[in-house]
């Protein structure tokens, strides 16, 4: 027989549950200019762990430098204007015949030459071969060192296919596809691009930061 007790017990327990649960649903900030990125990103970690993400547009000078210490040095930077935790993102894009270049340059090559032009860098080069380099760096607040989670997707440069609202996805063929990124659903391109690898790793660190109540 349900008494009146265990009613309120029952709804004792399942308020308590429900509070864990907002409770493990987390804010972070991904500093980024960027809103193809962040839907992107908003996406991919809606996957995994439960975690509210909001974005802010930070003017951070972007190092000279590899991928990585452009990384480093932004995330430390934007966590030094938040004074809070945050996720920052630089992606590069590196072509084999260029020993990886235009790397995290690609932002300026891409201005200043455009989808006909990075593909007429390669004219005459043995190969197309490039691949799509994504480094998250989280920090955990001003004067921590930030933390890196790289993905890589190898593919080859193409020329133009496909809308061209999202940066270089039309000149951009992942291996073992005859889409290119910009010809893909973005359902597709969520599953197997640069972001996704690197997203992948980055959620399961916030997932332990969140299971340590660490974030
Ligand atoms: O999946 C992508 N597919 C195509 N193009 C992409 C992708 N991801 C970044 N991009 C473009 C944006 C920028 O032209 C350059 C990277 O520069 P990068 O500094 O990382 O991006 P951003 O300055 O636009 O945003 P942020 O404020 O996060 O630095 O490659
Ligand atoms: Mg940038």
């Amino acid at each position: 027989m349900v008494t009146f007790a265990t009613i309120r017990m029952a709804s004792k327990h399942l308020s308590r549950t429900a509070s864990s649960v907002t409770m493990a649903t987390k804010r972070l900030t991904f500093v980024t200019g960027n809103h193809n990125k962040l839907k992107e990103t908003k996406h991919i970690l809606s996957q995994g762990t439960p975690i509210e993400l909001d974005s802010q547009d930070l003017d951070i000078p972007e190092l000279q430098g590899t991928t990585q210490e452009v990384a480093i040095a932004k995330c430390r930077r934007a966590a030094e204007l938040l004074g809070k935790p945050c996720i920052t993102e630089d992606t590069a894009l590196c072509f084999v015949a260029y020993h990886g270049l235009p790397g995290p340059y690609i932002k300026h090559f891409m201005k200043t030459l455009g989808h006909e032009g990075l593909n007429n860098m390669l004219a005459g080069f043995p190969t197309k071969d490039a691949y799509a380099l994504c480094t998250f760096a989280y920090s955990a607040g001003p004067g921590t060192e930030p933390i890196l989670f790289e993905g890589r997707t190898d593919g080859t440069i193409v020329p133009a296919r496909g809308p061209g609202d999202f940066g270089w996805d039309p000149i951009f063929q992942p291996k073992g596809f005859d889409q290119t990124y910009a010809e893909m659903s973005k359902e597709q391109k969520n599953v197997i691009s640069h972001r996704y690898h690197a997203l992948v790793k980055l959620r399961v660190y916030l997932a332990t930061l969140n299971a340590e109540n660490n974030f």
